[in-house]
């Protein structure tokens, strides 16, 4: 993540910024289309998918085949884990072992605003035990979503002008790294000030986001406007990743977001899963993505490494876009 500052929030963020923010479409990517039979109809949905992919970098997936149930089933699960797990159980999961394929905390200050569970999904998956009703749902969606995503990076390579396997073997993603992150906002009735969460980026090929509340996340969109981001019942919330930038020298972009409390009687419980390369692969701009002069604005670094760049364990997911970037002299 970018400027997650946990002790400073930034100064320039009154109230009214916080907010002021437009009420924007959201562009809708109906998943199935991608591979219809119909060559007019996988044609229009592809020419969307590349719209959104450039020009927003965001884009809620419907029609994605994954049952309301499943969907459901994993919301619960999480809240259940949230409130039915004592504090001395998740205390386990606090952060100490940089080897840790779990890590749990509760944040609660003018910065961030609320309780969060990070758990290793791919290649092995990692999950407190209790209660089992979690464990399951939990397994179940991120089962159903791989799917999903290995679709995903069928379709963007074909709009990318690559062959349908292009991102696949790009990123290794078959072995690469899925950390779903889990949030309860606000944690208690404690919450100071108004955010849940503090602008940053993510890393990865794509983030998929699902909510039991809609409200709360912003975008700051490619034209430097904050939008509320409203996600349809069952529809998944898609957003580029860093190293999508990276690897396209910037045609895709990751984009800066971030969560407002506001209304503290309001609970949202929400999960993204950050779907990652391989830990060993090379990142970096590919020749294609090169103007005539073959220069990049991006360095190439291992997915790992990328990670922990900012001194963070792999599991944290903590953005490094800032170090990627080679800003022009
Ligand atoms: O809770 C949300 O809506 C977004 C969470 C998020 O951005 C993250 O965990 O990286
Ligand atoms: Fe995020």
């Amino acid at each position: 993540m970018v400027q997650t500052n946990y002790s400073t929030p930034p100064t320039d963020w009154s109230q009214e910024t916080l907010i002021a923010a437009a009420d924007e479409e959201i562009p809708t990517i109906d998943y199935f289309s991608l591979f219809s039979d119909d060559p007019d109809r996988r044609s229009t949905a592809l020419d969307c998918l590349s719209t959104a992919c450039e020009h927003y970098g965001f884009f809620n997936l419907v029609n994605h085949g994954i049952p309301d149930g499943v969907i459901g089933g994993a919301l619960r699960g999480i809240a259940d884990f949230f409130e039915q797990t004592t504090v001395e159980e998740k205390s386990k999961y606090k952060k100490g072992d940089p080897r840790a394929r779990i890590l749990w905390d509760v944040r609660c200050h003018a910065g961030e605003n609320r309780e969060h569970l990070k758990l290793l999904a791919r290649p092995t998956f990692h999950c407190p035990p209790n209660p089992p009703s979690f464990r399951e749902a939990l397994r179940e969606y991120e089962r159903r979503f791989h799917e999903v995503k290995m679709g995903l990076a069928r379709a963007m390579s074909l709009i990318l002008g690559h062959e349908e396997s292009y991102i696949e073997k790009a990123f290794d993603l078959e072995s690469g790294l899925d950390v779903a992150a889990m949030n309860r906002y606000p944690p208690n009735f404690q919450s100071k000030g108004t955010l849940g969460l503090a602008e940053h980026t993510d890393p990865g090929f794509i983030i998929s986001l699902i909510q039991d509340t809609d409200g709360g996340l912003q975008i700051l969109t490619h034209q430097g406007q904050w939008i509320d981001v409203h996600i349809p019942p069952n529809a998944i919330l898609i957003q580029l990743g860093d190293q999508l930038e990276v690897l396209t020298n910037g045609k895709y972009k990751s984009h800066i977001h971030r969560v407002l409390v506001g209304d503290y009687r309001t609970r949202r419980i929400s999960l993204g899963i950050l779907h990652g390369p391989f830990v060993e692969q090379f990142v970096a701009p590919t020749s294609e993505f090169m103007d005539d002069a073959g220069s990049t604005a991006y360095r190439g670094m291992t997915y790992s490494d990328a990670l922990q760049a900012n001194g963070r364990y792999e599991i944290e997911v903590q953005s490094c876009i800032e170090q990627l970037r080679i800003l022009p002299l």
